[in-house]
């Protein structure tokens, strides 16, 4: 076990799973492969060519690995990680990898290998579709979400719950980069330069600004529930009958909305990209089709296991108010929607783009798609408080969509 923190090399982390009990024979031979893509860590794969068996070291660096050393970054962020998956394991089993061993030294984890799965928007991009994923992220989410709120908790263990998940520094990163630099001339920002209009008028549309404050003040308040805190559509994992969620090194308690939101705009911005990406207009209609009734399941069956949870397990008597569980639950709508909203500006506008967008080569008819998407936003964010439920978000986005003119 090493005595201080230091980032592993290939061999590092070979030596480093070696010297683990329970993990690899003596006798194994280890090759390792480091295969990280996100903005953040260090992922290892290593492989036993003896026996196939395989592990994840995934290690924080003191830094954010996109942009480098002037970055300065928590190692904690790895505690929150290992910390985050082995509460969801609790509530949401089978939906997140095994965690082996946790050193807070060197800031890593050793998790389950889930090679086998692929990152579902690298599926999504393929326009691949997957059955079981609209039950299996509204289970993780009814779980992971009312297992940690005061709805279920006493007050003490939850109050104890926000102490130990205190994340200051994941979430200031959310906070520019999601909350206020697409707001403004940022230097982080990075747009393509066919879409400077719109992005122009989003920066000097007062109305949709002061919606986006307020869903700010929310994501820094409203301490609700242990989030995952980043749940897009690169932080989960598939196959055809597996969903696993990774990453959650962003994990507060914060709003129940904004994990909803992540994931929905996640498959908002796909549905906008497919717009743009090659294949037969019948092809992409249909696919944008499935993605919308992924996200009208998703939500309708998140809605039901939330109050059947809530029927059996809500904790306090003022909240077994008749009525009242409609009222949590449209008031979590209504945040989910304008999350969503702000999560899909983001990645049109700000740093970190995503993969759906940026595969689109042409960057004319990339923009038409970022156009799109950044409508989608703005009208999640402005028109959410009149939103019922899935049937009424997805009708909206359609309508957006049918529009000839896409014009913010
Ligand atoms: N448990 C795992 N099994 C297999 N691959 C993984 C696992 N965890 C992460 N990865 C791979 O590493 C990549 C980066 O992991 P991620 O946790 O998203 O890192 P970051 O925090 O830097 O974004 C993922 O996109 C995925 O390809
Ligand atoms: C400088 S962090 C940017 C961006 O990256 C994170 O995503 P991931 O760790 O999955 O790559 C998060 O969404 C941050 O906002």
């Amino acid at each position: 076990m090493a005595q201080a923190y230091q980032p592993l090399t290939d061999e590092g982390a070979i030596q480093y799973v070696r010297q683990l009990p329970g993990l690899f024979e003596q006798t194994a031979e280890l090759v390792n492969r480091e295969i990280g893509d996100g903005n953040l860590n260090l992922v290892f794969h290593i492989v036993d060519q003896q026996s196939d068996k395989s592990v994840i070291i995934k290690q924080a660096l003191p830094y954010a690995r996109v942009v480098g050393e002037s970055w300065p970054l928590t190692l904690d962020r790895a505690r929150i990680e290992s910390e985050t998956l082995k509460k969801e394991a609790e509530r949401a089993p089978g939906l997140v990898p095994k965690v082996f061993h946790y050193d807070p030294v060197m800031a890593l984890t050793v998790m389950e290998d889930l090679s086998d799965h692929i990152i579902l928007r690298t599926g999504l991009i393929q326009r691949q579709r997957y059955p079981r994923l609209a039950e299996d992220i509204a289970t993780f989410l009814a779980h992971t979400l009312f297992f940690t709120s005061d709805y279920y908790l006493d007050p003490a263990s939850k109050k104890e719950l926000v102490r130990q998940f205190i994340n200051p520094e994941l979430c200031n990163i959310t906070e520019g980069l999601v909350f206020t630099d697409p707001y403004y001339d940022a230097d982080t920002n990075s747009f393509n330069p066919h879409i400077r209009p719109q992005v122009e008028a989003i920066w000097s549309d007062a109305v949709l600004k002061r919606e986006v404050a307020t869903l700010k003040e929310s994501f820094m308040t409203k301490a609700q529930a242990l989030l995952h805190g980043d749940l897009h559509t690169g932080s989960i994992m598939v196959t055809d009958s597996s969903t696993k969620v990774i990453d959650p090194e962003f994990a507060f308690v914060g709003p129940i909305g904004f994990d909803i939101g992540a994931f929905l705009a996640n498959l908002f911005l796909s549905f906008a990209s497919h717009e743009g990406q090659p294949g037969s207009i019948t092809e992409r209609r249909e696919y944008q089709v499935w993605l919308l009734e992924t996200a009208q399941q998703t939500w309708h069956r998140f809605e039901q296991q939330f109050r059947t949870l809530w029927q059996e397990h809500v904790r306090d008597e003022m909240w077994k108010t008749p009525g009242y569980v409609d009222q949590v639950l449209q008031e979590i709508l209504v945040d989910s929607i304008g999350f969503a909203g702000c999560k899909m500006m983001r990645r049109v506008i700000g740093l970190a783009p995503v993969a759906d967008l940026e595969t689109i080569e042409d960057e004319r008819v990339r923009a038409e798609a970022e156009r799109l998407a950044l409508h989608i936003g703005r009208e999640c964010v402005l028109q959410r408080r009149s939103i019922t439920d899935g049937d009424a978000l997805v009708h909206l986005v359609q309508s957006i969509a049918a529009q000839k003119e896409v014009q913010i």
